[in-house]
């Protein structure tokens, strides 16, 4: 165990923030907080921005690929409903996507399945909501002991076998 809290690594975490135009919002809200929180230590924001209209699947497999290169710890990602988002990041081999609009289903996809992207929707819960659970999230960190591992070992070894 190092850094500013329990299970954040040696440095801080680093997050890609990610969205499209009906999640913009939301990111720019989520970037700030991320970037006024100790437990972060550096901060990739892939876009888009204002007046951007890059569609979401371009952002989300962009960011998953630097999450699966090991350029980043995890992805913040917001859409519409965050839906397509987690079926962009999804598609890229090593990386474990879903959207998750409470604290419990955040919490657990961390601990259950080891998910190290999340994504919201702007168009599905409200902006306060939106920061707490990204608070919340990276307060979450997978145990590879725990009972949970076997199971995400089930999905990497399918996926290894079909890319590798
Ligand atoms: O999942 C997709 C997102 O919600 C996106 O922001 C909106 O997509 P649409 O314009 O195709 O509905």
């Amino acid at each position: 165990m190092s850094g500013p809290g329990s299970g954040v690594p040696s440095g801080g975490w680093r997050i890609v923030v990610g969205c499209d135009d009906a999640g913009l919002a939301y990111k720019e809200r989520i970037k700030a907080d991320l970037l006024a929180d100790p437990r972060v230590g550096a901060v990739d924001d892939l876009g888009v921005h204002d007046g951007d209209h890059t569609a979401y699947p371009h952002i989300g497999l962009a960011a998953a690929r630097k999450v699966a290169a090991g350029e980043a710890d995890r992805a913040l990602l917001v859409c519409g409903t965050g839906i397509g988002m987690a079926i962009s990041a999804n598609k890229v081999p090593g990386v474990r996507a879903t959207t998750a609009h409470d604290s419990f289903s955040v919490e657990r996809s961390v601990k259950s399945n080891n998910c190290q992207v999340l994504t919201l929707g702007q168009r599905v819960v409200g902006v306060e909501l939106a920061r707490l659970l990204a608070r919340e999230w990276l307060g979450h960190v997978f145990d590879p002991a725990s009972a949970s591992a076997d199971k995400v070992a089930v999905i990497d070894a399918y996926e290894e076998n079909r890319c590798g």
